[in-house]
């Protein structure tokens, strides 16, 4: 594979796949799947010079152009890291617009399993597989606007969350002046652009925190599900969904919105929030079901029927108990109880090793987009603070709000419409 110096806009067409030398990587599915079985066992597709399809995980793209950034309605991927950055001391507006077209650029290289153009050496970490869903997503915080003089188009919805008396927040890993989100179904490939990412920036940002999480590998089960979180609960099942005719109203900013250069964005909140395993797992099943209001196995609600049957918070038991109690998780956040706010969760789960008392560090990376979070997450929230069952076996340790603008069209950079405005 060659490296590519050359310095290209983020609309121009980009350099030869990854994987030029080893095949297509439009030739996907079951029959890429047998072609690369045998390539195994005849030694690598190299040695032999024979050209080997890529599997249909590794062949999966996602455009990095459109309405919307990538990342947020697609399904999350078996692989992510959330990285923030504070600008450097003596860096303004015009830098951080620079910055922001160099990521953009790397974003639309990697996005399509190329090596990212640029003034840097590709690392050659994801050499040999295809894009593999590789999703970037960029967001500004609060503190991006002061630092740049752009504090007068700051948008209100990028006020502070409020505290909530469950908080147990690390300053150290919360906020921060720019937020990237990378998603990709090959671990490799998802560090390589994170890595790719991290050395442009050098010099104009340096990281503040970053986190890594994981869900399901694609094919894991004989066929797709929802994702379940480490609590072993299906989680996920009552996401606004992309087909909802409300979906993008509830998601995105719309056009005309306020700012405007918003429009098509989204607002993310991201709570790093651990697990209290150890007690979680002393639980008996039938009180970890009443906790959440679902049952584990396939994540269909106590109020009856499978999965996706919609939850009847007025059924009773035989007994007249209400058979979703009053305190569950899935009744405290049920945009019924909320005046219908909502929110599209699309989080990771963690393990960062042990604790010294020995307990895991693990739990959810909770990513929640929604067109204003003072109509999603923090009404949501608040609720969750006076009541909910399941807040004695978890603690959000870390905290942070962006402003994610929308998707950037051909020949623009992400933000371009805040930063050239
Ligand atoms: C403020 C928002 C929310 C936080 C924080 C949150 C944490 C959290 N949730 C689970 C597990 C589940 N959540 C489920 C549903 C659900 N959760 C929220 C919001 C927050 N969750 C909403 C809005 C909903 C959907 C409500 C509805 O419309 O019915 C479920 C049930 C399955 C599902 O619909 O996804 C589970 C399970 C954990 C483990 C957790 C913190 C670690
Ligand atoms: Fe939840």
């Amino acid at each position: 594979m060659k490296d590519h110096h050359a310095t290209r806009p983020a609309g121009e067409p980009t350099g030869p796949s990854r994987r030029r030398l080893l095949g297509t990587a439009g030739a996907a599915g079951a029959a890429g799947l047998a072609f690369g079985a045998a390539g195994g066992a005849l030694g690598t597709a190299a040695a032999t010079e024979r050209p080997t399809a890529l599997s249909s995980v590794g062949a999966a793209r996602r455009p990095f152009h459109g309405v919307h950034q990538p990342g947020i309605a697609d399904p999350a991927q078996a692989h992510g890291h959330l990285i923030a950055f504070d600008l450097a001391a003596d860096t303004g507006r015009t830098e951080a617009a620079a910055l922001l077209r160099r990521w953009s650029r790397a974003a639309r290289a990697l996005m399509a399993g190329e090596a990212p153009p640029g003034r840097l050496h590709d690392t050659g970490i994801a050499l040999d597989a295809g894009p593999s869903s590789l999703t970037v997503t960029f967001g500004f915080g609060r503190t991006f606007f002061d630092r740049t003089g752009l504090t007068a188009r700051r948008p209100a919805a990028l006020e502070p969350l409020p505290p909530f008396s469950s908080d147990e927040l690390d300053p150290k890993r919360s906020n921060g002046d720019l937020w990237i989100q990378v998603g990709a179904d090959d671990s490799p490939v998802a560090f390589h652009a994170l890595r790719a990412l991290q050395r442009e920036a050098a010099g104009t940002a340096r990281v503040r925190w970053q986190m890594t999480g994981f869900n399901r590998s694609p094919g894991a089960t004989a066929s797709p599900r929802t994702a379940r979180n480490l609590m072993g609960q299906v989680d996920g099942t009552n996401n606004p969904r992309p087909t909802d005719e409300d979906f993008e109203r509830r998601v995105f900013v719309p056009a005309g919105g306020d700012p405007e250069w918003m429009a098509g964005g989204s607002y993310a909140v991201v709570r790093r929030i651990r697990m209290l395993l150890d007690a979680w797992e002393e639980v008996p099943l039938a009180e970890q079901e009443k906790v959440i209001g679902r049952r584990r196995s396939d994540g269909a609600p106590l109020s009856g029927g499978t999965e996706t049957t919609p939850v009847d918070l007025d059924k009773r038991n035989a007994d007249g108990e209400p058979a979703v109690a009053a305190d569950a998780h899935v009744r405290v956040t049920a945009p019924e109880t909320n005046g219908g706010a909502a929110m599209l969760r699309r989080s990771f789960s963690y393990h960062d090793g042990f604790r010294d008392d020995g307990a895991p560090d693990a739990g959810l990376l909770f990513v929640a987009w929604q067109a204003d979070p003072l109509r999603g997450f923090v009404p949501v929230q608040r609720k969750l603070d006076r009541g909910d069952a399941l807040s004695r076996f978890i603690r959000h340790e870390a905290s942070a709000l962006f402003a994610v603008p929308g998707g950037a069209r051909e020949g623009e950079y992400v933000g371009q419409r805040l930063l050239e405005g």
